[in-house]
Parts: C-alpha cells; sequence; structure tokens
C-alpha cells in the first residue's frame, strides 16, 4: 500500500515538473532547474570541456614527475572553475584560462557548450586577461518576457527589453545619443517605443514627437510631451525650431566656456551635461515615428517641405548630442529608396534595433554597414515572436532582444502620473500638444448598421 503511495506521488510530482517546466519555464528555473543545471554542470564540467577542445595536455614538468614518481600519466586539465553562480534566469560561470588557452576559444564553442550542459544558451567574454565569463540561460527568457523586479536606473538610460542571456537591455542616451527603429508592419516596433516612453516619462527630460500617422501612436501619450507635430508641415516647423534651440544651447556652452576659460584649473564643458545646474537646459528625446512619411513627396511644394525635414534632421543628429538633443527614428524601411540624405542621416544613427523585416534588404539597412551576423540573425526573428528584435551598435557588438508587451493604456497611465514633469520648451510652445477638454468633446456617434427589413 505505502508503495502505492509512494509510486503515485513520485509519479504526481513528475508531472508537476514537466508541466511546470513547459507552463512556468521561470518558475520551474528558480525551484528545480537551477539546482539540476548546477549539479549537471558539476558533474559533467571535466569530460564537456574535453569533448569541445577547452582542455590544455600536462606540462612537461608534471609529466617528468609523474614519471620519476612512478605514477600514471596526468591527464589533460580544463580551466579552472573560479565561481559558479546562479541567476534568476541561467549560470554564472567564471574560468581561468590554463596557459596557452585564447578567449575566441570559448567563443567559437559555446554552441557545443550550450547543448553539452543541455542549456538554452551560453554566450562567453573575457572579464579580465585570462579570465573568461560564461553567462547560461537555463530556458527561453525570451518566450515570455519578464523584467526583473530590481533594475540599474541611472541618468538618461532606460531599460527597454530583455536580452537572451537575461539581462536586461538598456537604451542609454548619453552612450548611444541617436537611435533607429525598424521592423516590418506587426513586427513591435510601436511597442518597443511605448516601452520607452513610459521609462523615460518619470526622467528629467522633455520629450517631443513627429507621428505622422495622424498621431495615433503619440497623441494618447500627450500629457508628458512639450511638443508634438501629427502633419509633416508641422514636422519641418518643429524640426527647424529644435535645431534653433540646439544653437541657442551651444551658445550657453560656448559662454560657459569662456567663463571658465578664465578661472584658473576650472573644469571647460564641451556638452550641458557640465554646464552648472541653473543653466544647463532640459535634455530633448525627439521620437519619430513612420519616418517615411516624412520623406516621401509627390508636389514640388512637398519635396522642398522634404529637405527642410531632412536637412534639419541631419544637423540635429549630426550636432544634437552636445546640447541634448537625441533623436530616435522608427521606421519600416530606411533605405536609399527614401531619397537624398537618407543614407548620410542613418550613418549618424549609431544605435540600431531591427524588429522582423520582410527581406534581407530591409535587414542591411540595419545592420549591413554594422554587422553580416546580425543582419542574418535579423532575417531569422520568427513571425510568431512580435516584440523580438536583434539590437547593435556601431561597435559591431549585437544581441536578440524582446520587449516587455506594454499596453498603450499602461504607457499611457505612465505619461499622465508624470505629466507634472513636462517642461515647457523655449522656441517649442507653439507645438505643445493642445488637450482636449473631456466634458466637450463630442464623440461621433459609430457607424451603424443597417436594420433588418
Ligand atoms: N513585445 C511584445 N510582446 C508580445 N507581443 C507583442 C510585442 N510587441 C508587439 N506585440 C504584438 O504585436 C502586435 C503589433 O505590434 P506593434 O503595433 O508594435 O507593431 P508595429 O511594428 O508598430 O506595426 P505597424 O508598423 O503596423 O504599426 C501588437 O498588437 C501585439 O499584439
Amino acid at each position: 500500500m505505502s508503495g502505492n503511495v509512494l509510486l503515485i506521488t513520485s509519479v504526481l510530482l513528475v508531472a508537476a515538473v514537466l508541466v511546470l517546466r513547459s507552463k512556468r519555464p521561470a518558475w520551474y528555473w528558480m525551484t528545480f532547474g537551477v539546482v539540476f543545471a548546477m549539479v549537471r554542470v558539476s558533474f559533467r564540467y571535466a569530460s564537456v570541456m574535453d569533448a569541445c577542445g577547452l582542455t590544455v595536455p600536462p606540462s612537461r614538468l608534471r609529466l617528468t614527475w609523474a614519471r620519476v614518481t612512478n605514477r600514471p600519466a596526468p591527464e589533460s586539465r580544463p580551466p579552472r572553475i573560479l565561481r559558479i553562480r546562479p541567476t534568476r534566469t541561467g549560470l554564472v560561470l567564471r574560468l581561468k584560462m590554463r596557459p596557452g588557452q585564447d578567449a575566441f576559444d570559448f567563443m567559437a564553442s559555446t554552441d557545443r557548450l550550450r547543448h553539452s550542459f543541455a542549456m538554452q544558451g551560453i554566450t562567453s567574454r573575457e572579464i579580465k586577461s585570462g579570465v573568461i565569463e560564461l553567462r547560461m540561460t537555463g530556458y527561453d527568457v525570451l518566450k515570455r518576457v519578464q523584467m526583473p523586479a530590481k533594475i540599474d536606473r541611472e541618468g538618461l538610460r532606460v531599460p527597454v527589453a530583455l536580452r537572451e542571456d537575461g539581462e536586461v537591455h538598456y537604451r542609454d542616451y548619453q552612450e548611444v545619443p541617436h537611435a533607429l527603429n525598424l521592423g516590418a508592419t506587426k513586427s513591435g516596433k510601436s511597442v518597443y517605443q511605448r516601452q520607452l516612453v513610459k521609462e523615460l516619462a518619470p526622467l528629467n527630460v522633455a520629450l517631443v514627437g513627429i507621428d505622422c500617422k495622424e498621431g495615433v501612436e503619440l497623441a494618447p501619450l500627450a500629457r508628458r510631451f512639450s511638443a508634438l507635430a501629427d502633419n509633416p508641415d508641422d514636422a519641418a516647423e518643429l524640426l527647424e525650431a529644435l535645431v534653433a534651440r540646439m544653437a541657442d544651447t551651444y551658445h550657453v556652452i560656448r559662454h560657459e566656456q569662456r567663463i571658465s576659460a578664465d578661472t584658473p584649473d576650472g573644469e571647460i564643458t564641451a556638452d550641458i551635461w557640465g554646464l552648472p545646474d541653473g543653466l544647463r537646459p532640459v535634455p530633448v528625446v525627439l521620437l519619430v515615428d513612420e519616418v517615411a512619411e516624412l520623406a516621401l513627396f509627390s508636389t514640388s511644394a512637398e519635396k522642398k517641405r522634404r529637405e527642410r525635414i531632412i536637412t534639419a534632421l541631419v544637423r540635429l543628429v549630426q550636432l544634437g548630442r552636445a546640447a541634448g538633443i537625441y533623436v530616435e527614428i522608427c521606421g519600416q524601411r530606411f533605405g536609399a529608396e527614401l531619397g537624398d540624405g537618407i543614407t548620410m542621416l542613418r550613418a549618424q544613427l549609431t544605435g540600431r534595433v531591427s524588429h522582423r523585416v520582410n527581406d534581407e534588404a530591409s535587414a542591411k539597412m540595419a545592420f549591413g554597414d554594422i554587422s553580416p551576423d546580425a543582419v542574418l540573425a535579423t532575417t531569422q526573428i520568427p513571425i510568431e515572436r512580435p516584440g523580438m528584435a536583434v539590437a547593435g551598435d556601431s561597435s559591431g557588438g549585437w544581441v536578440r532582444i524582446r520587449t516587455p508587451f506594454t499596453t498603450l493604456r499602461q504607457a499611457v497611465t505612465a505619461c499622465n502620473t508624470h505629466a507634472h514633469r513636462t517642461p515647457a520648451l523655449d522656441g517649442l510652445t507653439a507645438f505643445r500638444p493642445v488637450l482636449p477638454d473631456v466634458s466637450l468633446v463630442k464623440v461621433p456617434a459609430p457607424a451603424s448598421t443597417p436594420a433588418p427589413a
């Protein structure tokens, strides 16, 4: 009887573990997965390293010593484990390389290590001379994105997504001032942009938006926007006003430099961050949604307007950083087919995020000038994973990410909560969004379906 109870309990437990593993992989990892993985990695370590060619043969000294003392010949040795640390999503293994080993050997072997240790993914990097860190992911963290509860926030650095190795992916405006966010329709660009706005809303920053889809994406967030344009004519005016603001900021920096130059030992600043608190203008993040709407034209008047827009954008991305103006451009495609000036503009957008694209040519618009591997990774984003993207920068480094699903309601709530932080920008007050008095808004009657005869 007690044997039967034991059997039934064991079967139920195994079934519960399997269900947990498939339905709630994050919980499974925190309960059983991490223990199983620690045991697996510790036991298999030496044989896996050997099979992956990551061991070194015994030194002559050890061989001689074994001969002299009449002991069996020593075996090849794997790198020494300095530390094995469980994390919320995987394990971190810190290894001391043996003489003659190279960080590149580990990078080239990550795929073999991944399946030998039965992990979801492994990345490797040399953290200091001779020390390698292997970051192992225990489950597919991008299947259902859960951002960690504790996130490092500082300066103009906002968490936008989760990386495939379980780390948070940040958009750091001071590090990478301008960025391009590409993707086919329904690939997740707007959700990414919403997440950005939601995270920027509590910061001391002015948000400026251009959304020529009649403002459907950005207008609901208007309470946190200092300026908004929802058509190409307003966009041209707004961009030129921003360029004028940038020139004014340069005058302030230049003036401050003259004063500092006369002060012995004083620091001399070349951007807004070194200005005294009272003089420093609020940084501005400009979000441009569906950029093609600004670049296309059919009449000569529209062509002139396009030239004004592209010229202003190029000036902002070339010179805006020091004046604290950061540009985030979003679109389905962004290549030479959109006309003159686009490739020059793209070259200055050093941050790149590409969601799923329809063809390789679009992937090349994001990463062709940065990394061929990132182009390939972009073309492999599955259609059933909206919000998944490849993020890279001009250093050639790239990583797969996925944004948490942020609803428009969540973004609107964040913007409304922090509406009091919306600064008025000199020179751009004409573009301050007009918020309708809800009591005066007449809701149009829905199109009625004809009554049955
Ligand atoms: N991070 C995400 N996680 C889960 N689902 C997502 C995510 N991002 C987007 N989606 C799903 O994909 C749909 C389309 O996303 P989104 O509106 O952001 O696409 P888009 O690229 O902006 O499309 P369009 O160019 O047509 O406006 C969303 O309604 C949502 O259902």
